[in-house]
């Protein structure tokens, strides 16, 4: 990880190679917070170690009756639940900006002992939980928000987890649904919960529904409005290898794109549960040749036009597409991403802003983003603290002369590895 202020990107004239993605953050924090309530060892190989996954690893730890070693070298994480119940920690339980971690631990926090407090940095403060509490009091669980604005942080009074039904919004953050999916087990009687609006990033819940199958635990569904978990199941420990990051493969991906060079991912398909693994279905409709095998994903790049996009299911790698748009030829027009302005920054402001001091004409509204392609000209990106901006921009300047990427090491979040693998292309 580099400690520098900022990095200047070296254009290449373009990028060809194989590169090898760390493991998924979203299974990564899963596969934690599933073997936090599996009795016995369970070890996580291909484990993404970041920032967010460190954070709910201890996270997991607080609770008294878990021990985590991580090897970061190795890929690896042992998770150690003793047969004790989980006890609500003393101190308040700190996620930084780690969305997914803080939002999975707030319906573990009621299957502890006393009053647990969670809470993240100040823009995690800014993030909002509301309809997760909503959902979780439906279902027995003594939880608030502390400060009333619907944003951690947030105390839990357990055990508490009754179960029951409860009807919960899905169109904020997917996350609320895949908190209380990944506990529902470990709660007195079932959970029966309804989503009443349009379930916003789909395929986080199909993955959450997945992982905890491999482990033991059956969902009954109906499509995205209802899911059922039966009482008394219980996740069984073992070994879990993580899929490679699509997220995180998508800049690599847009790198063959932008240099018009060939990028292969290997240990990926496109039937992975990553909805991001579809971001190679975006370039292919931008014009760039594309290979789906049963054991990689590949890129060759190639001129590319403006597409409309729908990036509800794959909001992470909204920032990617923004930037590639920008060369290609033609207006990109990406809808349905309302939930960009509260992730780790407002996204569609931040995007907007950075294309704009690169030349780059953009529009937007609350819940849309329109790029028009030309030339980029090189600028100093500001990053918001945001890894998914400082990698989406550095990809950027691998064309373009002169762009500056502003606190570099916010990529630690997901990716900590990334100016490794970017200075490594060839
Ligand atoms: O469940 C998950 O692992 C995630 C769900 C998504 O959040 P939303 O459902 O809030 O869009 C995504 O943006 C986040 O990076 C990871
Ligand atoms: C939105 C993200 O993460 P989280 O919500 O888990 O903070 C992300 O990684 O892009």
């Amino acid at each position: 990880m580099s400690k520098a202020n900022s990095i200047d990107i070296q254009p290449r004239d373009f990028v060809n190679g194989d590169v090898l993605i760390p493991g998924s953050k979203s299974y990564t924090n899963r596969a934690i917070a599933i073997a936090a309530l599996a009795e016995g060892q369970t070890v996580i190989e291909h484990a993404l170690v970041s920032e967010d996954t460190e954070f709910i690893a201890k996270g997991m730890e607080s609770f008294g009756n878990v021990h985590i070693d991580i090897d970061a070298e190795k890929e690896r994480m042992l998770v150690n639940r003793k047969p004790a119940a989980p006890i609500a920690p003393k101190q308040p339980i700190f996620f930084g900006n780690a969305g997914t971690p803080i939002r999975f631990a707030i319906t573990m926090a009621s299957l502890a002992n006393g009053v647990s407090e969670l809470t993240g940095n100040e823009r995690m403060q800014h993030r909002p939980c509301q309809d997760l509490i909503d959902a979780l009091v439906q279902l027995g669980v003594k939880a608030h928000v502390i400060r009333g604005t619907g944003c951690p942080p947030i105390q839990v009074e357990g055990p508490s987890l009754r179960g029951g039904k409860a009807k919960i919004r899905g169109s904020v953050s997917s996350q609320y649904t895949s908190s209380i999916l990944i506990s529902a087990p470990y709660a007195e009687r079932d959970v029966e919960l309804e989503i009443t609006d349009d379930l916003t990033s789909k395929p986080y819940v199909d993955m959450t529904v997945g992982i905890m199958k491999d482990f033991g635990v059956e969902v009954e569904r109906d499509g995205y409005r209802r899911f059922k978990v039966r009482a008394g199941q219980r996740y069984r420990s073992g070994t879990y290898r993580v899929e490679p990051d699509a997220s995180n493969m998508s800049y690599f991906l847009a790198a063959a794109a932008i240099t018009r060079g060939r990028v292969c991912i290997p240990g990926i398909n496109t039937s992975s549960l990553q909805g991001d693994v579809k971001f190679i279905d975006l370039l292919e409709q931008m014009g760039c040749c594309v290979e789906k095998e049963t054991d990689y994903i590949a890129v060759s790049g190639k001129q590319m036009r403006g597409i409309d996009a729908d990036m509800n299911r794959m909001p992470d790698i909204v920032p990617t597409l923004a930037v590639m748009a920008a060369f290609a030829e033609g207006r990109t027009h990406i809808y349905n991403i309302g939930n960009l302005r509260i992730k780790e920054c407002d996204r569609i402001a931040a995007v907007e802003n950075e294309l704009r001091k690169m030349g780059i004409d953009t529009e937007s509204t609350e819940d849309t983003l329109t790029v028009y392609g030309g030339k980029p000209t090189g600028a100093v990106i500001d990053t918001y603290d945001d890894h998914r901006i400082a990698m989406a921009f550095a990809i950027a300047g691998l064309k373009t002369p002169g762009v500056v990427i502003n606190n570099p090491s916010c990529t630690a979040k997901s990716f900590p590895t990334f100016w490794e693998i970017l200075n490594g292309l060839s």
